[in-house]
């Protein structure tokens, strides 16, 4: 077949450009990038022959041959694994396929220096040859398959396909490496290399130099062995290979679990937060082996979502190894390594809390939003995973459990106080909170989406029911306030011409509001929008417009101040002039508080309009 030439996808190109000036600042991790694709491509051959033995040929001793050839100036990286035909090929090597790939492409921004960093969370995998060498040549046969194909390129936006009848199954990769590039020719720095980046990688690295041939690696899968023979750098690196990661792990749970069901888990709880945490998938990211041997990285049944941020294996002694990914929906067995599972993760997670509240903290802000879908969906685990939440509060600007704040509450204070918002810097500043920060009653502040549904859900933590503060119910009366605050407060507009006030904007705003009042929570603000009982949250709202679950307005109470100088002021003009004369106040009160909320005025041309007549009237 003649020679066929292909351009590379455009975002395969940047990418090139990319690697070969050179963003890596550590150019020999390419070793480490293709050694961890050729171990992947022979875990995969391994799987696929538990059910189709014939595709290894009677050749199952898989490992990896690093070849130096120093004359011609290349060095070759070969596997046994499970190789690529011509389709996987063009779409593996020629096309950005996989989602991290592109999202990283998505993120880059043109400045070198931003660049390097990105790249350095990515990694650009096999891409990362062309840091090192100025062509790449791949020959490869895929098992099963007849057919061998010679992959070449020099990673400047073409590559060509031949068919290869020499090559052998799996892939041999040859790098001609560019000038600079010689010292990775050198036995004594590539096994240097190898013995960082992948000791743990679970087949035979073979460095070939002449005559002289070396197993670099200890060749056994790091999980199986004691914890007393791992190093911390090994732990690290092998997390950089399980999880495709590059951060440093912030805690890493090694364990055999033996007794009725026999596991090994190797889990990892990045140091970082992963870009796909919040995808709607929601998937795991563990691999599962059974006695060694690779089956899937993608058992759904093996973690549940709210633990999707762990990183790892888990290796089952009990499962069948010929176990077909159907086969493991709904598969006893795994349901009760995933409860093995959740117990060992949120224990290690409580004791980490407990030894070290600071490297908590950090957890707690990069993975919490999706450990509180625990309390939610967890319904064994809620309590233990309400005790590992931490908390934002009106009190201080550190983190607080729920112990915390019902150790702090106020003599009377009969519930636990909550607000939902966007932000804590908004909700602070939420005219809701006034009354209860004049009591000094410590109020909780929530802006995870999942704390909409957990907390109703949950209701009540410690005895004390769980109340939002824009709940009409949440009564502050029985808290006494500091004496010397109520009586620096300002009159109260008086009873009659309230209530006056109250009936004209109840006409006013129509069926635009649900009821109008006067209001103990509010100090300094003249009005603020609270729910009714039993009504969705005004965030919860808010949250579903944005997805489109909801497309209107639920008609809340608005309460107004009757110690502030505007209502008193809008009291004495109903009183003088009737409720027409306040109509243009009325929708301003209304549209304030839904501003407040992050809300757009119900009519923002009328608002304008009503805004203008009033300044100019002020001004006039
Ligand atoms: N030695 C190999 N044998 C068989 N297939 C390979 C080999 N090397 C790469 N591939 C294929 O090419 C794809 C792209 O490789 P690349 O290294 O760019 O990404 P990756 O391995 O999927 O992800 P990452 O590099 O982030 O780990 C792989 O997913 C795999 O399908």
């Amino acid at each position: 077949m003649a020679e066929e030439k292909r351009e590379f996808q455009a975002e395969v190109a940047k990418l090139l450009d990319l690697v070969v000036h050179s963003l890596y600042s550590n150019k020999e991790i390419f070793l480490r990038e293709l050694v961890s694709n050729a171990s992947d491509a022979c875990d995969k051959l391994r799987y696929c022959a538990q059910t189709q033995a014939d595709l290894t040929g009677g050749d199952g001793e898989y490992r990896i041959r690093i070849t130096i050839n120093k004359d011609a100036g290349t060095l070759t990286i070969a596997d046994n694994g499970i190789g690529m035909n011509k389709e996987d090929l063009i779409n593996n090597l020629g096309t950005i396929a996989k989602s991290g790939t592109a999202e990283f492409m998505s993120r880059l921004t043109g400045d070198a220096k931003k660049d390097t960093s990105l790249i350095g969370q990515f990694g650009v995998g096999f891409y990362s040859a062309f840091m090192v060498a100025d062509q790449v040549a791949v020959t490869t046969r895929k098992a099963g398959e007849s057919q061998g194909w010679r992959w070449v390129s020099d990673g400047k936006g073409e590559f060509t396909i031949t068919e290869d009848e020499s090559a052998q199954r799996g892939a041999c990769l040859t790098l001609s490496l560019r000038e600079e590039a010689h010292e990775y020719l050198d036995a004594f720095r590539l096994k240097s290399i190898i013995k960082r980046y992948s000791d743990h990688i679970a087949i035979p690295v073979i460095l070939v130099d002449g005559e002289t041939e070396e197993t670099v690696n200890s060749a056994s899968a790091l999980w199986t062995r004691s914890k007393s023979d791992i190093t911390a750098e090994q732990y690290t690196e092998f997390y950089h290979h399980v999880a495709h990661a590059f951060d440093q792990p912030w805690l890493t749970i090694h364990y055999k679990a033996e007794g009725a069901i026999e596991y090994t888990g190797l889990l990892y709880v990045p140091g970082s937060k992963p870009f796909d945490l919040f995808q709607p998938e929601r998937k795991n990211h563990l691999k599962l082996y059974v006695k060694r041997v690779f089956i899937t990285d993608q058992a759904d049944d093996l973690l549940p979502p709210y633990l999707r941020f762990l990183r790892g294996v888990v290796d089952s002694q009990d499962l069948p190894l010929n176990i077909s990914r159907e086969m493991l929906q709904h598969n006893p067995i795994l349901a009760k390594i995933k409860t093995g599972l959740v117990k060992r993760v949120l224990s290690e997670l409580k004791k980490k809390a407990e030894a070290d509240a600071e490297g908590y903290a950090g957890f707690w802000e990069n993975f919490g939003a999706v450990l509180k879908e625990g309390i939610y969906e967890d319904f064994e685990r809620k309590t233990d995973i309400v005790a590992l939440s931490r908390f934002k509060t009106t009190h201080g600007d550190g983190w607080a459990t729920l112990d915390d704040v019902v150790g702090r509450m106020k003599d009377g204070q009969e519930a636990i106080y909550y607000a939902t918002g966007d932000s804590v810097a908004a909700l602070r500043k939420s005219p809701q909170l006034e009354g209860f920060l004049a009591k000094g009653i410590e109020v909780v502040l929530l802006t995870d989406a999942i704390d909409e549904f957990w907390v109703p859900a949950v209701g009540e933590w410690n005895g004390k029911k769980l109340i939002a503060v824009t709940d009409g119910a949440a009564d502050l009366s029985a808290v006494k306030a500091d004496p010397e605050a109520e009586a620096a407060k300002p009159e109260a507009t008086e009873a009659a011409s309230l209530d006056t006030l109250i009936a004209a904007l109840k006409l006013n705003l129509g069926d635009k509001i649900k009821d109008v009042r006067a209001s103990d929570r509010l100090t300094s603000s003249a009005v603020c929008l609270v729910t009714d009982s039993g009504q969705m949250s005004l965030h919860l709202e808010k949250l579903l417009k944005a997805h489109n679950q909801v497309d209107h307005d639920t008609p809340r109470i608005l309460e107004i101040n009757p110690r502030h100088g505007l209502i008193k002021a809008l009291a004495e003009r109903v009183k003088a002039s009737g409720r027409e004369a306040v109509e243009d106040a009325s929708w301003l009160l209304l549209d304030q508080a839904r501003i407040v909320e992050g809300e757009k005025p119900a009519d923002p041309v009328e608002f304008a309009r009503r805004l203008a007549a009033i300044m100019e009237k002020g001004i006039g």
